[in-house]
């Protein structure tokens, strides 16, 4: 099974807001990837809009033409966009104001009744639900009883021990993906994936539908170019 490739372009918005213009384009790059392969584009606005902002949502939804992810905490201002623009999923993550960068899944079982609420209200407007969860296996059970669609597997902690040689590290995310396959419910996965781990990643983890990439594709694409990156990774998702 193909696993498919969004690329996150919240570095790309990084980018442009350093020198307060336009440039790169954030709504040209989602289309530059596209054509260059990717299945989708994935953002993650921040309520401080350090990068991608509310408007850059709201500028991409005609221009992503595969598959259109938007990650963030579910606070009244994001829930109203996501139902404004209606992506094709949407990824509740449950950072906090000042996080750097995400920095934990839900807890699915304390948060159940409030993730199955808005869970709910997305679905009925038709946007696939994904939840960002640790790898443990209970939180794969609450997931499945909020009723989201599916799980993304945070992997920073993965991708940490893959570069220090611990790669029995995978076996919790195998484990959950495949307990989570057993509930019907789909897996995706991200953070701090790269050209490095990914192919084992893949090779390890059953059932992968969706990784969303962007810090690391991005600082790849320094060296290599953004076409033959985003083709690299195609070729290791196969
Ligand atoms: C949920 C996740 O892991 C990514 O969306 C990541 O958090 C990207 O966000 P930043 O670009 O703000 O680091
Ligand atoms: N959901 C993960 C994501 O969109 C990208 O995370 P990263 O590759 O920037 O760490």
């Amino acid at each position: 099974m193909m696993t498919k490739l969004s690329v996150n372009i919240n570095k790309i918005a990084t980018l442009r807001n350093a020198r307060g213009g336009d440039y790169p384009n954030v709504v040209q790059v989602a289309k530059d990837v596209q054509a260059f392969g990717a299945h989708g584009v994935t953002i993650h606005p921040r309520p401080d809009e350090r990068h991608i902002r509310y408007q850059d949502a709201y500028d991409l939804k005609s221009v992503v033409t595969t598959e259109y992810n938007i990650e963030g905490n579910p606070i009244k201002k994001f829930v109203d966009m996501v139902l404004a623009i209606k992506p094709t999923q949407v990824t509740l993550v449950p950072d906090s104001v000042d996080a750097i960068t995400s920095n934990a899944g839900w807890d699915t079982i304390k948060h159940k009744d409030f993730l199955a609420e808005v869970i709910s209200e997305f679905k009925r407007n038709n946007i696939r639900t994904s939840i960002f969860v640790d790898p443990i296996l209970n939180q794969i059970d609450g997931a499945k009883k909020t009723g989201a669609d599916r799980i993304e597997l945070y992997t920073e902690e993965f991708a940490k021990q893959y570069t220090l040689g611990n790669i029995k590290a995978i076996t919790s995310y195998a484990a959950c993906a495949k307990k989570a396959n057993e509930l019907g419910i789909g897996v995706n996965a991200g953070h701090d994936l790269s050209l490095d781990n990914i192919k084992f990643f893949k090779q390890n983890v059953p059932h992968l539908a969706e990784v969303s990439i962007g810090h690391a594709l991005i600082a790849e694409a320094i060296y290599k170019g953004l076409k033959p990156t985003v083709e690299e990774y195609l070729k290791l998702l196969k």
